[in-house]
Formats: structure tokens, sequence, C-alpha cells
């Protein structure tokens, strides 16, 4: 079985273990058995009719005495390309916004408040080939774009804050940006954050695009909780989840695009690991299938000339800070991820474990200032 055939970890575990241990393994691998979320009929009916995985799973907080738990749901959505990569700009990006309005109106039926899509939703991910024309053409500005007035009406229409990252083009410069737009549920517009770090390894030849984002470490304050957004490869840098997490995050998105060759053992990790080390929930989505390209494309890393990335392996999941998660969802599938979470159990952890409390914060900060310094001496004792 090929990298692009397997299904998903879970349903192997779930398959061949025997139910004793196999409670064990996800006691280990998981945190503690997820709590399952039940879902309206009618949305299972419509996700099985339209083709695209659906589960639900919930986490939960102690009740506390003087604080009302604070429940909310988020909808993480990973898909395909519609069309493939040489069809006509707009039909590409129509085909992209039908598909996700029937999948958000399904995340709708399952109460979703907060959703949140791919990296660069409504296009492939064409930034391998390095080539300018014609994926350029897919940026829009983030503030009146045609793919933002669409997720303002899906957030009206569904009273549902929107996560749409996208690749934005700025007009009054005219550059380009790796961008995520956060939708109120009132439909406006709340802000935007640019991806932090930019990725050169591999085939992801972003920085011949657009630069390291400016928007420093926004958080967005909803109707349901504060928001932060940390752009795909921001997730294998430790203090970008810190910052967003000093500055309020109580759920951190990090929509992504990434490939099994290169990533997937850290895919599980990376997400789950910053959930617990800032005591927040963080999301992780990544989107499935294999894109191909009409020219071929090489990266200097001594690879044949190819037309494609290899297989985004999907895999979406939440991670909670007391370290449980999800499983994830299909590595082959579009699917939709819908999670419960009490906002409480945040603080609970954090009176727990007091990782912000004993950080020793203002110490690091000093070492770091003199470690970024030309020169900085580093402190090694030698005989
Ligand atoms: N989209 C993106 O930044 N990918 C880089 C590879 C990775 O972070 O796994």
């Amino acid at each position: 079985m090929s990298g692009c055939e397997f299904e998903s970890l879970e349903d192997c575990l779930e398959s061949h273990l025997p139910q004793a241990e196999l409670s064990e393994v996800k006691r280990i691998l998981f945190g503690k058995e997820t709590l399952k979320l039940d879902l309206p009929v009618c949305a299972v009916d419509a996700a099985s009719k339209r083709d695209f995985e659906l589960k639900g799973y919930r986490f939960e907080a102690a009740l506390e005495q003087l604080r009302p738990p604070r429940r909310i749901r988020v909808g993480l959505i990973q898909h395909r390309i519609v069309l493939s990569t040489d069809a006509p700009i707009l039909d590409q990006i129509n085909a992209m916004h039908s598909r996700i309005g029937e999948m958000v109106e399904v995340a709708a039926m399952c109460g979703v408040n907060i959703i949140c899509f791919q990296e660069t939703w409504t296009m492939p991910f064409a930034f391998c080939t390095r080539e300018k024309e014609p994926w350029t053409e897919f940026a829009e500005s983030a503030e009146e774009g045609n793919t933002t007035r669409f997720c303002q009406e899906l957030a009206k229409k569904y009273n549902m804050v929107v996560v749409s990252p996208i690749l934005e083009r700025e007009e009054l410069h005219d550059t380009l940006w790796n961008t995520a737009v956060v939708i109120s549920n009132s439909g406006n517009v709340l802000g935007k954050s640019r991806k932090h770090h930019i990725p050169r390894v591999g085939d992801f030849n972003e920085s011949t695009y657009y630069m390291e984002g400016d928007t420093g470490h926004t958080v967005f304050q909803t109707q349901f909780g504060k928001i932060a957004v940390n752009i795909c490869y921001g997730r294998h840098h430790p203090l970008n989840w810190f910052m967003y997490s000093m500055n309020g995050a109580e759920i951190i998105f990090n929509p992504s695009a990434t490939v099994g060759a290169l990533s997937e053992p850290m895919w599980p990790i990376e997400a789950r690991n910053a959930a617990i080390a800032n005591h927040c929930f963080t999301c992780a989505i990544n989107r499935v299938g294999t894109e191909n390209f009409k020219s071929e494309f090489t990266s200097g890393d001594g690879k044949k000339a190819h037309h494609d990335f290899g297989h985004f392996y999907g895999s979406s999941y939440v991670a909670a800070p007391d370290g449980s998660r999800t499983p994830g969802l299909s590595r082959t599938r579009d699917g939709l991820l819908v999670v419960e979470m009490d906002l409480n159990l945040n603080r609970q952890i954090s009176d727990k474990w007091s990782f912000k409390m004993t950080g020793r914060y203002a110490e690091y900060a000093e070492e770091l200032t003199n470690a970024v310094r030309y020169d900085f001496k580093p402190n090694i004792v030698k005989e």
C-alpha cells in the first residue's frame, strides 16, 4: 500500500489491536479516550451524500463554582483541490467556494461557532513550481476580495466566526502575503494575520512569492473566545506559539499544507506540544491529496524533476491543554472535524501545571537578547 492510500493510523489500530490493548494504546497515544460528540442525523446524512468524512469529539472541564462553563464548538475543514491545476483560475476558485459552502452548511447543522479552513484554501499549493504565472492570479484583497465577501456571507448566515487563509494581494503596495483573514460572526472583517515564518525546505519554495508576515502575534477577541492563527511552518517554532499565547490566545489555529515524506512524524507532536506548553487549545489542519502541475520543477535538492509535491496527508486534529487530543481526520478524504471544548480547561490546567508562572521569562528574555548579538559568547565551561 502506498502512503497516499493509507487511510489513518487510528483506523489501523482500531481494526488490528485487541480491545484490551486498544484502550491502553489510546490512553498513551491520545492522553485519554477522547469523548465522542453526538452529531445531528441530518449532518451525518449530508456529509455522506456530499462525500466527506464527518467526526465529532468533545473536551470537558471540571465544573467551577464561580465561572459558568465556556463551551464552544470549532470546525476544521480539510479538502482536496476540486478542479485540475490547469483549469481556468476563476473556475478553480468558484469550485472551491462551492465545495467549502456545502461543508460549512454541515458545520452549521453541528452548531459550530468558529470554523477554520486550510492554508491558501482557494488554490493549489503551487509555490513548489516557482512560476509566477498563473499562480499569483489567485491572490485577492483580504478586505474586499471575492473570497472574503463569500466568507462574510457564510459568517452572517450561520452566525459563525470564519478563519479564511488565502494568498493575499495587498493592493496599496502590490505585494503578496500568505494571510489568514478573520471574519467575525457579525460578518465584519475583524482583521488578518500574516504567515510569520516562511519555509525554505524541500519543495516549499514559498519565499519566491512572499515575505515573512508583518502582523506580529495578533489575537482576535471573538464572541466565542480569543483566537490566533499560526500558519503552517510557524508550528515548528515554539516561540511563535508562545507569543500568541502571551497575547492571550485561548485557541490557536494552524492551517497548513504539508506532505508525508517531509513532516508526517512531526505532525502529531508539534501542535499538541504547543497546547500543553501554552495552556491552550490548538487546531492543526492539513490539506489532502496530490496536486499535479503541468511544468516539471526541481528544488536544488538532488531530486529528479517532478510534477507534484507528493501526498498532502490531511490528519487534521485538535489538542487540549491537558495533553489529550482528538484522533485525526482521514489521510485521504475531505473532512470536517467538529470539536466541542470548554475553554475553562485552559485556566484549570494552568493552575495545575503553572508553566506560565514557572517560565522564568525575564531571565530568558535577557539571555536571548545577548544570544542574538554579533559579539555573543556562549556560556560554556571548558577544562
Ligand atoms: N506550508 C508550509 O509552510 N509548509 C512547510 C512544510 C511544513 O512545515 O511541514
